[in-house]
Parts: structure tokens; sequence; C-alpha cells
């Protein structure tokens, strides 16, 4: 058997037509503009390449895009300083403090700082808490992408055995989270769980995110399970550098039922969510309607 591939590029593409029309009747009908923050410390490549992506497909949906790259050694007070204008600033309904952020600054302190309206990456523990109570929140870009792409392949997810490998702030527990709303029976799995290929093998959703290339191989993987690949990693290999996820793809194919690609699953998805709650931001910020489809 080989997996149904999951397009999350073509996924995006369409979440991201959905957000321009949205924001195309924002504009008509509201004079409405919505607007991203995005905030860069520092000079790390990989980060550099991912908030050059964000800031332009932004300006493609129609919306404001608002880039800030400060040097690596800005102080806190600094950022904080930025973050308090951010806060007040009526054109800025989304912000993302690209993470992660120098050593000598508290990322937890940073991340609580910022309005938690406007915070579309949905770090703020107001935002956790929330999303842990099944209060209205701001759900994380990456976890809301894979949620999105499991909806649309295989509907109601009520009463599946989910496994999530990875348990951090980011993605693992808020995954685990919004499964769990799904009515699925969740695990949390991570480097220390005895027989973690026994654990997976009981998974109809299988979502890894432990950030080690290639760890999760055919012999995890349930036959014809769904297989979230959330891991990027860049490793060299035949003397070239390459891109893989936390799935060994070729083998876990053979025995998924559909699996997501790295490049070209997960990642695209996270970009496209973050346009998505920036959007959400917007409505909820006017007192307008939320736009359907778009939120977990
Ligand atoms: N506050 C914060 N929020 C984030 O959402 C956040 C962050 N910090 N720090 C860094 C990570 C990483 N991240 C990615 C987004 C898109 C792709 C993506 O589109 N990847 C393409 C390939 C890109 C390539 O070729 O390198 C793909 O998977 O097809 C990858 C990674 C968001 N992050």
């Amino acid at each position: 058997m080989t997996a149904k591939r999951i397009d999350g590029k073509a996924f995006a593409a369409g979440v991201r037509a959905q957000v321009a029309d949205h924001v195309a009747r924002l504009k008509a009908d509201h004079g409405l503009v919505p607007g991203l923050a995005v905030v860069l410390v520092g000079e790390d490549p990989a980060s550099q390449v991912y908030v050059g992506a964000k800031g332009k497909q932004t300006v493609e949906v129609g919306m404001a895009s608002f880039e800030h790259r400060l040097p690596a050694e800005t102080s806190e007070a600094e950022l904080l300083a930025l973050i308090d204008r951010l806060n007040r600033d009526p054109q800025v309904h989304g912000i993302l403090v690209q993470l992660p952020l120098p050593p000598h600054l508290n990322s937890d302190l940073v991340i609580n700082a910022l309005d938690p309206a406007k915070d579309v990456d949905g770090f703020h523990i107001s935002n956790v808490g929330r999303l842990g109570t099944g209060q209205k929140s701001m759900v994380p870009c990456t976890p809301l992408g894979c949620l999105m792409m499991l909806r649309d392949h295989l509907g109601n997810l009520s009463g599946m055995n989910a496994v999530v490998v990875g348990r951090s702030n980011i993605v693992g527990k808020p995954m685990a989270q919004l499964l769990l709303g799904d009515s699925c029976t969740v695990t949390i799995a991570h480097s220390r769980t005895k027989d973690l290929a026994a654990v997976c093998r009981g998974a109809d959703i299988l979502v890894a995110a432990v950030g080690r290339p290639e760890m999760i191989t055919g012999d995890f993987v349930k036959p014809g399970a769904t297989v979230i690949d959330v891991g990027i990693n860049r490793i060299e290999r035949d003397g070239k550098t390459k891109l893989v996820g936390d799935v060994d793809h070729a083998s876990a194919a053979e025995v998924a039922g559909a699996i997501t690609p790295v490049p070209g699953g997960v990642g695209p998805m996270t970009i496209a969510c973050l346009l998505a709650n920036t959007l959400t931001a917007c409505c909820r910020a006017n007192g307008l309607p939320e736009p359907q489809g778009l939120t977990a």
C-alpha cells in the first residue's frame, strides 16, 4: 500500500485564498486592513528566511505587514518597549515575536508581555489556559494547520486514537489539546516513552513533532494510519543539504493511509494559519463575525 499524499502546499494556498477573500470584504465593507507585526531579534539565517516568507505572504493576501528587525544585542527593556507600542497600535492586529530569541532575553517574559488578543502565535499563558479550558483563544499556527489537514482528510475525528510524539509548548501540547477538543483519545509520547514504536502503532492519527530527523519509521505506523510530519530538519546527505521531517517518509508511506511530505506539508500551513489568525484577531478586535473554517 502506498499512502495518499496530503498536499500541505496546495491546502495552504487554498487557506490563503480564503483569507484574501475575507480581507477584501473587510476593506470594502468596513475600511479595515488587518495588520501583522513580525519582530525578529538577531540574524539567525533560517529565521530571516521565515520572516521574509511571512512578510511576503501577508502582503499577498492584502494585509499590512510591519517588520521589526532588531540587532542581536537588543536589551529586554528595548524589546518590551517595542511590544508595548505594538500592543497600543490600532493598525496592528497580530504580533509575532520570532523564536528562538537570543539567550539573554527571557522568552516567557517577552511573550507574556503581548496583548493576548494580538498573540497570533497563541503562546501567551492566557491563550494557553483558554485553549486548555475550551474558551475562545488564539490557537498556535502549526497545530491549527495540522488539525485543518486532519479534518479535511478524515472528516470527524471523534473516537480516534491519536498519538502526538513530542511535548513542546509550541506544537506537542497544543496539538494534544486540539485533538482532545475533537474527541480523540490522545496520548502524548516523547523521548522517554517506553516502547515508543508500540505506542505509535496504536495510533489512527500519528503526529510527529520530536525534532529528530527521520526517527519515525514504517514500523511505528499502524496500517492505514494518517501521519502528520511536523519536523523540519536540515541534514547533510551525499554532500548535499536536504530538508527532511521527523518521519522516515519512504518506509512510513508504505504502511500509512495518508502522510504529509516535508517540505510542502505542515510548513506552508503554519504560515497560512498565521494569516488566518491575524484575520481572526482583526475581526474580534472590531466586533465583527469571525471567518468560518479558519479557526479551531
Ligand atoms: N514565534 C514563532 N512562530 C513561528 O511560527 C515560528 C517561529 N517563531 N520560529 C521558527 C518556526 C519555524 N516556522 C516555519 C514556518 C514555515 C515553514 C515552511 O514553510 N517550510 C517549508 C520549506 C521552507 C524551506 O525550504 O526552508 C516547507 O516545509 O515546505 C517552516 C518553518 C515557523 N516558526
